[in-house]
C-alpha cells in the first residue's frame, strides 16, 4: 500500500514516516511539508524518495494519504485532490466549522476517516466516558487536558469532541438542555496528551484519565484507520474511528 503523509516533518508525521518506511507492507508514496520547508528536495531518511512540498501530493500515486498537518493545509490537500476519489484519513484538528462542512462534501468523491484523537485505546476510553454520562446525568461534568508547550493555547479537538458529546448524552437523558461542560486547558513540557473527564456527583466523584505515552500511539492508529479505509471498497462517505473500528 503506497501512503501519502501531508505534515510529514511534523511530531505525528514524523512517526508515521517512521512506521511505514520500517515495514516491509507498506511504501512511503509522499512525504508532504510547507512549501517553504528547509526539508523540501531532502531525502526521506530509510525510503527512495525526498520530501516535496504538499502541492505535489497528486503527483505521487498515492494509495491513500494521511493528514496531520494544519487545517489550512489540510484544505488545500482537499483542493489538490479536487473530485479524484483518494481515500484520506485526517487527524488534523481545529477546523473552522465551514471547513469541516466542505470536508463533509468531499467525502461525496472519497472515503475519509477524520478523527481527533487515534491513539490505541481512546475509543474505549470515549465510550465509557459517555456511558458515565449517561447513567448519571446528575454529576456536574468537567473535561481537562495537558499537552506540549508548542500546542496552541485553544482546547484541543479531543477535548472539544469530549466536551461535546457529554453535553449531547446528559441531554439525551435529562429531556433539557445540558449547561456546557467546561474545558480545563494545561500546558506543561514535552507532555505527549493527558485527557481528564470527571463527575461530580455532590458527595462522590468520579475520574476518568487517558494518558499517551508516545506519538507512534496516534502514528498506529492512523495507519491502522488507512489501512481498513484503503481495503476493500469503501463507499465515498465520511467515517469515524468508531466506525473502523467496528469493522476489524
Ligand atoms: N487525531 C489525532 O490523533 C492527533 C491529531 N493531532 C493533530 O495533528 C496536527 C499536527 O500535529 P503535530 O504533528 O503535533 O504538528 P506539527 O506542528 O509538529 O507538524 C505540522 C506539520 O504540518 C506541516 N505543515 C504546516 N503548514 C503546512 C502547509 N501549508 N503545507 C504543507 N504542510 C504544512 C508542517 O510542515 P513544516 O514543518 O514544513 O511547516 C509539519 O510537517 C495538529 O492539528 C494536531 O492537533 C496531533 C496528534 C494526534
Ligand atoms: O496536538 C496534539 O498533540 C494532539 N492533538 C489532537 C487534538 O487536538 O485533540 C489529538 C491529541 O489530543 C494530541
Amino acid at each position: 500500500m503506497r501512503i501519502g503523509i501531508l505534515g510529514a516533518s511534523g511530531r505525528v508525521g514524523t512517526s508515521l514516516v517512521e512506521l511505514i518506511v520500517s515495514n516491509p507492507g507498506l511504501e512511503l508514496a509522499a512525504a508532504l511539508v510547507s512549501p517553504g520547508s528547509r526539508l523540501v528536495g531532502k531525502p526521506v531518511a530509510g525510503s527512495s524518495i525526498e520530501y516535496r512540498p504538499a502541492d505535489a501530493a497528486m503527483k505521487s500515486h498515492c494509495d491513500v494519504i494521511i493528514d496531520f498537518s494544519t487545517p489550512q493545509a489540510s484544505m488545500a490537500l482537499q483542493d489538490a485532490i479536487g473530485v479524484k476519489s483518494i481515500p484520506v484519513v485526517i487527524g488534523t484538528t481545529g477546523f473552522s466549522a465551514e471547513d469541516d462542512a466542505r470536508l463533509s462534501a468531499c467525502c461525496a468523491h472519497r472515503p475519509m476517516l477524520i478523527s481527533a484523537n487515534f491513539a490505541r485505546g481512546f475509543e474505549a476510553f470515549r465510550l465509557n466516558v459517555l456511558g458515565f454520562a449517561r447513567m448519571m446525568p446528575e454529576g456536574e461534568p468537567r473535561v481537562s487536558e495537558t499537552y506540549h508547550v508548542r500546542k496552541k493555547a485553544e482546547p484541543s479537538g479531543t477535548s472539544r469532541l469530549l466536551a461535546g458529546q457529554i453535553e449531547e448524552a446528559r441531554t439525551a437523558v435529562m429531556g433539557f438542555a445540558a449547561a456546557k461542560t467546561p474545558i480545563t486547558v494545561f500546558r506543561e513540557g514535552d507532555t505527549v496528551g493527558i485527557n481528564a473527564v470527571s463527575f461530580d456527583l455532590g458527595s462522590a466523584e468520579a475520574r476518568f484519565t487517558y494518558q499517551v505515552h508516545t506519538l507512534s500511539a496516534y502514528a498506529e492508529g492512523a495507519i491502522a484507520a488507512a489501512q481498513w479505509l484503503s481495503s476493500g471498497h469503501r463507499e465515498p462517505r465520511r467515517y469515524s474511528l468508531a466506525d473502523s473500528l467496528a469493522a476489524r
